[in-house]
Order: C-alpha cells, then sequence, then structure tokens
C-alpha cells in the first residue's frame, strides 16, 4: 500500500470549543474549595498564601471564570476535543475510529465529513484526493451513514435503496434500467436478497432485523457514486452476530468497490476488530495508536500493558485510557500512552498517517477526477424527475399509513354522525336561524383543526429524512416541498368531500343544486388553506413540537377573529379578523346558505326580534363585507402567501450545513 492511493487524510486536525461560562464558573468553584481543603489539611502559612494567590485574578480573569485546567481544558475558556489528530484512509480501505466515550471519535467524524456546527475553532488540514475539500461537490462525494437509520417504515429494503439510486445517481450517465440493475448489485452485495420485499418498519410495526436496517442505511448511500463512505457508529444497538455481519459486509464491499472506508466503532469483539485494515485509537481527542489491529498486541505488551488472561483485547486497549475516577494514576497511565505513540510517530518507527506532501497524488487519473467533479458539481437529476420521485414516495407512505387512515375515517364518522345528528333537518323557523349560522361556523373551525394534525404527523420524520438527504445533495428543497403540496392539498381535500355531501343534505341547508355545489367547493377552499397553512407551520418551526404547539394556538386565533364571536374585537386586533381564512370560508357559506331564503316569525318570543329574511340575518352579522367571488379571492391569496412562506422557511430552517475550516 503507498501513500499515493490515499483518498482521505487530515493533519494535525485540532478542535477547540468554548466552555459554557456557567461550566467555568462551576469548575472553578469546584478547583477552590479543593484547594481550601488541602490548605486546611496541610495547615502550612506558604501554602496559605499560595491559595490566596490562586483566588485572586490573574491576567484580569476574574477568579469565578477562571478555568480547572486538565487534560482538555485550556487556559483561555476553550475545550480541546481533538489535539493534533492525523490520518488517513487509502483506497479499499476498510479504517476504525476507537475510544473510550467522551474521546473524540464523533467529533473527528464530524470534523472529517464537514458536519460541523459553526462553533468552536478548527485547525489543521483535511485532503480528499490530495486536495482540499471542495464545498461544490463534497457532500455528493461522501456517504455519510448517520447513527440513527432515519428510514420510512412503510417502505421496503428494495423501495428504499431504489429511491436513492433514482434520485442520486445522475440521469445524464444512467438509464432507469441501469439504476435498477445497481441496486440489485447493492442488495447481493450486502446480503439482503431475503428481505428485499419486506417493509423496514417502525416503532408502530415490526419490520427487519436492526442488522437488516442497517445494512439498509449502508445501501441507500453505497447505491450511489460515491467513492468514500463515512459511518457513525455503524454497529451500536446489533448483537455481536449482526455486527459482524454488517462489518463483513462492508469489508466486502469495500474490496469489490474500491472504497474508502473510515466508521467509528464502540466495544467492537476482537474477531470484528480484526476485519478492518487499520484502526486509530483516541484518548481525550488524541491518538494514542494507528495501524493495523493485530499490531497493537506487540505495541501495547512492549509498553507493558499485556491483555490479561480471558480479555477482549479490543476493551483492554480501550478501557486503558479511560479514567472515570480522574485518579493521578489514570492520567499518568494516558500521558504514558500517547507519549509513547507520538514517540514511535517522530522517530518514524510507526507507519502513521502519509505526510502532507505525500497525499498530494493519487492512483486515479486525472480524467476520473475531473469526470467525478464535474458530476457531482451538478443536481443528479433534473427538477421533474426530483418531483415524480418524492411524489410517488410521499404517495406510498400515504396509502400505506392503514392505522392514520382508519383514524381520519373514524374521526370523519364520529364527526358526521355528532355533527349531522346535532342539526338533523333544520327548519326555517327564528330557532334555526342560529342553528343554521352554528354549523356554518363549525365547519371552517373543524375543517382547520382536523387537517392540522393528519399534515403535521408524518412531517417529523419527512423533515428528518430530507436533512439526511439534503446533505448528500440529493434533491432541491423547492421540489421536496412542492412533492409535499401536490400529495397533502388534493388527499386532505378529497377524502372530506363526502363528509360535506352528506352532511349538507342531514342538516337540510338551502335546497339547491347551485348551493349544494358551492358549500362543498368553499369548505374544501378551507381544507386547501388549513393544508397550506399545516406546511407553512411545519416548515417554519425548526422542530415538530414546535409546530405542534403553534398550529392549536394559530387556530384558535383564527377561531376567535373569525366569526361572530367578538363583535367588536379592540382596535387593535381587527387585522386578524382579516387574516383569518375562517373569516371569508364563514361569510361566503353564510351568503351561500341564506340570500334569497325566508324564515317565519311563528315562534319569536314576545318583544323577540324575527329574521324574515335571509338578508336580515346576514346584514345583523355583519357578513356582506365581500361577495362570494371576493372571499373565494382571499382564501386564495391567502393559501398562495402561506405556501410561498412555508417554503421560504423550509429553506432556512432546514438547510443543511457545512464547515470546511
Ligand atoms: N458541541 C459540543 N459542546 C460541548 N461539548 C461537546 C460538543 N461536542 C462534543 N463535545 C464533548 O466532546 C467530547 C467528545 O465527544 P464525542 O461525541 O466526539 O465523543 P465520542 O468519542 O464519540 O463518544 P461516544 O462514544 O460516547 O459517542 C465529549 O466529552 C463531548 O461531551
Amino acid at each position: 500500500m503507498t501513500s499515493n492511493d490515499v483518498s482521505l487524510s487530515w493533519h494535525d486536525l485540532t478542535f477547540d470549543i468554548p466552555i459554557p461560562r456557567k461550566t467555568l464558573k462551576a469548575q472553578a468553584q469546584k478547583a477552590q474549595e479543593e484547594e481550601r481543603q488541602r490548605s486546611a489539611n496541610a495547615a502550612s502559612t506558604d501554602v496559605e498564601k499560595s491559595v490566596k494567590k490562586s483566588e485572586s485574578s490573574a491576567d484580569g480573569v476574574p477568579p469565578a471564570v477562571t478555568p480547572a485546567l486538565t487534560a482538555t481544558n485550556l487556559a483561555d475558556g476553550h475545550r480541546r476535543l481533538l489535539d493534533n489528530v492525523s490520518g488517513s484512509v487509502r483506497r479499499g480501505e476498510m479504517v476504525a475510529i476507537l475510544g473510550a466515550s467522551g474521546a473524540g471519535k464523533t467529533t473527528l467524524l464530524n470534523v472529517l465529513s464537514a458536519r460541523l456546527s459553526k462553533l468552536g475553532k478548527l485547525d489543521g488540514q483535511v485532503l480528499f484526493n490530495g486536495k482540499s475539500r471542495d464545498p461544490a461537490t463534497w457532500k455528493r462525494t461522501v456517504g455519510f451513514v448517520e447513527q440513527d437509520d432515519l428510514m420510512f417504515g412503510t417502505l421496503t429494503v428494495h423501495e428504499q435503496i431504489s429511491y436513492s439510486a433514482r434520485m442520486r445517481l445522475p440521469d445524464s450517465m444512467y438509464d432507469r434500467q441501469t439504476k435498477m440493475d445497481r441496486v440489485e448489485d447493492i442488495i447481493r452485495m450486502l446480503r439482503l436478497e431475503k428481505c428485499r420485499d419486506s417493509r423496514i418498519g417502525d416503532a408502530r410495526t415490526r419490520g427487519i432485523s436492526g442488522g437488516e436496517r442497517k445494512r439498509t442505511s449502508i445501501g441507500v448511500e453505497l447505491v450511489s457514486d460515491v467513492s468514500l463512505l463515512l459511518l457513525d457508529e455503524p454497529t451500536s444497538g446489533l448483537d455481536a452476530f449482526a455486527a459482524h455481519s454488517v462489518v463483513e459486509n462492508l469489508r466486502n464491499t469495500t474490496k469489490e468497490k474500491n472504497l474508502s472506508c473510515l466508521m467509528t466503532i464502540h466495544q467492537p469483539s476482537w474477531a470484528l476488530l480484526c476485519l478492518y485494515d487499520r484502526i486509530q485509537l483516541l484518548a481525550q481527542g488524541r491518538v494514542y495508536y494507528e495501524g493495523p489491529p493485530r499490531e497493537t498486541l506487540a505495541w501495547f505488551d512492549g509498553l507493558g500493558y499485556q491483555v490479561p488472561e480471558g480479555t477482549n483485547p479490543a476493551d483492554h486497549y480501550i478501557t486503558l485510557a479511560e479514567n472515570p475516577g480522574n485518579t493521578a494514576e489514570g492520567a499518568k497511565r494516558i500521558d504514558h500512552l500517547i507519549s509513547a505513540w507520538h514517540e514511535r510517530a517522530r522517530s518514524g518507527a510507526s507507519t502513521p498517517a502519509v505526510a502532507l506532501t505525500d497525499a498530494s497524488g493519487t492512483k486515479r487519473s486525472s480524467a476520473d477526477l475531473a469526470r467525478d467533479g464535474e458530476m457531482y458539481r451538478h443536481w443528479p437529476a433534473s427538477w421533474l424527475s426530483e418531483l415524480a420521485v418524492l411524489t410517488e414516495r410521499n404517495w406510498l407512505q400515504l396509502i400505506r399509513d392503514v392505522p392514520t387512515i382508519i383514524a381520519v375515517v373514524g374521526q370523519t364518522v364520529i364527526l358526521l354522525i355528532i355533527i349531522g345528528f346535532a342539526f338533523f333537518r333544520l327548519g326555517y323557523d327564528q330557532g334555526d336561524v342560529l342553528a343554521r349560522i352554528g354549523v356554518l361556523f363549525f365547519l371552517p373551525i373543524n375543517s382547520t383543526f382536523s387537517v392540522f394534525l393528519p399534515v403535521l404527523a408524518p412531517l417529523a420524520l419527512q423533515r428528518a429524512v430530507m436533512k439526511r438527504e439534503r446533505s448528500a445533495g440529493t434533491y432541491r428543497t423547492s421540489s421536496f416541498y412542492m412533492s409535499k403540496m401536490l400529495i397533502e392539498v388534493p388527499s386532505n381535500a378529497v377524502q372530506r368531500i363526502p363528509f360535506f355531501a352528506v352532511l349538507y343534505w342531514m342538516c337540510g341547508l338551502n335546497p339547491s343544486a347551485a348551493s349544494f355545489f358551492i358549500f362543498v367547493a368553499l369548505n374544501l377552499m378551507q381544507v386547501i388553506v388549513a393544508t397550506c397553512l399545516g406546511l407553512f407551520i411545519g416548515s417554519v418551526s425548526p422542530t415538530i413540537e414546535l409546530a405542534n404547539i403553534i398550529a392549536p394556538l394559530i387556530s384558535v386565533i383564527f377561531l376567535l377573529f373569525g366569526g361572530n364571536l367578538l363583535p367588536s374585537p379592540p382596535p387593535w386586533f381587527v387585522w386578524l379578523r382579516w387574516i383569518s381564512p375562517i373569516t371569508y370560508t364563514y361569510m361566503a357559506l353564510a351568503q351561500n346558505e341564506f340570500a334569497g331564503a325566508q324564515f317565519s316569525c311563528g315562534n319569536a318570543g314576545a318583544g323577540g326580534q324575527c329574521y324574515s329574511t335571509g338578508e336580515q340575518v346576514l346584514q345583523q352579522y355583519n357578513l356582506q363585507t365581500f361577495t362570494i367571488g371576493e372571499c373565494v379571492g382571499f382564501l386564495c391569496a391567502i393559501a398562495a402567501f402561506v405556501a410561498v412562506l412555508g417554503y421560504v422557511g423550509l429553506r432556512v430552517t432546514a438547510h443543511p450545513k457545512f464547515r470546511y475550516h
């Protein structure tokens, strides 16, 4: 193996994050307390003096926030998560990063994959094929398998991987058949043939096993043209057999596809560890071994840390670099491990990461690299292809989500029975005037509330998957958003047509056919506006939990100001009436119902008010400000406005963030 087939290399990476002021204060207080106790025990004047000195302000830093210096806490109030870490992965090689919990494995993987927050100071260099990572192509170059396998439970293994292939393999280079052949290849390579057509499953329905799920996640990344695969703890949560099978599969795939594969891994068995070509051991953000796993035995034996009889060497070497009790002995041992390794690296006795100067070459021809660069620079598929695939995927999820379909049908039937019989066959007496007003006001409120749940419930997972897919440069936000609109708007509207139609005749509303169709159309308009509003709320809220709080809040405000509940709202709240879609739907429904209607005054009480015509009712309830046509115009404008705002919100809140320096 030579340095000139290096794919990814990292050089002297150092990453510091600021320690929160509160933590600094707590650490400083603890250190002072310990110092005080020590001085009290020693009862020595000299020691007391030194304590006073340490408590006094140094270099202008108030004593309360002086950091307690440890192996990783720096004097400038930062914590060092990575300290001069170098390494590399070559083509056809599988490398693991290991270490105790908190050693910095995930941090290193995040730095290498550029999925790092803006927080903190990053030094050092990461090179891919000998060059700095190109922000324009990086996200499509690298496959990143996250720890949580975010997938749609209702899709099958084959569907999950083939949707990834259809969206991530460039249309310009692969036709549909080639893409599907590749999917079958990946399924074979990852030994997923047995569960090819099984559903992934989720918390509600049992699906494939944990190991198969992890291999499917890997397949989703591998099916695209990536040459580098990064995985965050791909074996966590798996039993020993499943973990072994996942890593063995990865090893075979790495060799077969000449990939570079780098992963963090937790508590591997010795047999599993030996599957890797090389490992890098981290302690407190520093390297204390890098090389083939089998050579660890000789290295640690030489340092005097023989593996005790019956102990897994992998566990032993990781435990050596742990210091849970913060003992002086533990700290000394970790220092020894790190300094011995660095001494060896300095003396050139090890075969550590390639030197920066060596990493410039690559066995891939410059024509290959140019082709890759060009290919990764563009969206893999056209906007319309993205829209078609995403809409198909959303549609499958919708029709396969049987529990939600049953819940919606159940809700419709129950509401129909309750509302239908509560307002059954209304007549034309004075009491019926109020009942008609009541049902017409209730309907847009019900449409708003009942739409939010089915719109927001699937959005939590869809947003998370979208973020993962967008981090790989798979598709545009606009095609995702449009595909949601194309599925949500018609499905929510169409499924409610029977409800409005049956309710109309049960309640005995205006018997003309034209009024019936206008009634249904107006209610569907309200459902469409509410769906757009639901998508808007789900898009602008950074989390779905927040969306679930905002949605009822907005509904209640619209309800309060959208009808006659507040006949004269406070002047500074009047605008809320005119932005509430309920105002327009209710007004239009009332005009459709009452225009030309006649009512008998027979049961009006003595001195009571009698509305003999529908126009009097509309006037009394102030429901003639706009015509039906104008109300529809306002509803369309509100729907379009929130739809556009939702798209902008989604772009901002779900934008994948990368950091290269
Ligand atoms: N953004 C952050 N803010 C504060 N501390 C952080 C941040 N990111 C990481 N750390 C700290 O850095 C250390 C290394 O974290 P990291 O997640 O890389 O460890 P790890 O080796 O992957 O551990 P584990 O195996 O438990 O996942 C931990 O002590 C963690 O608490």
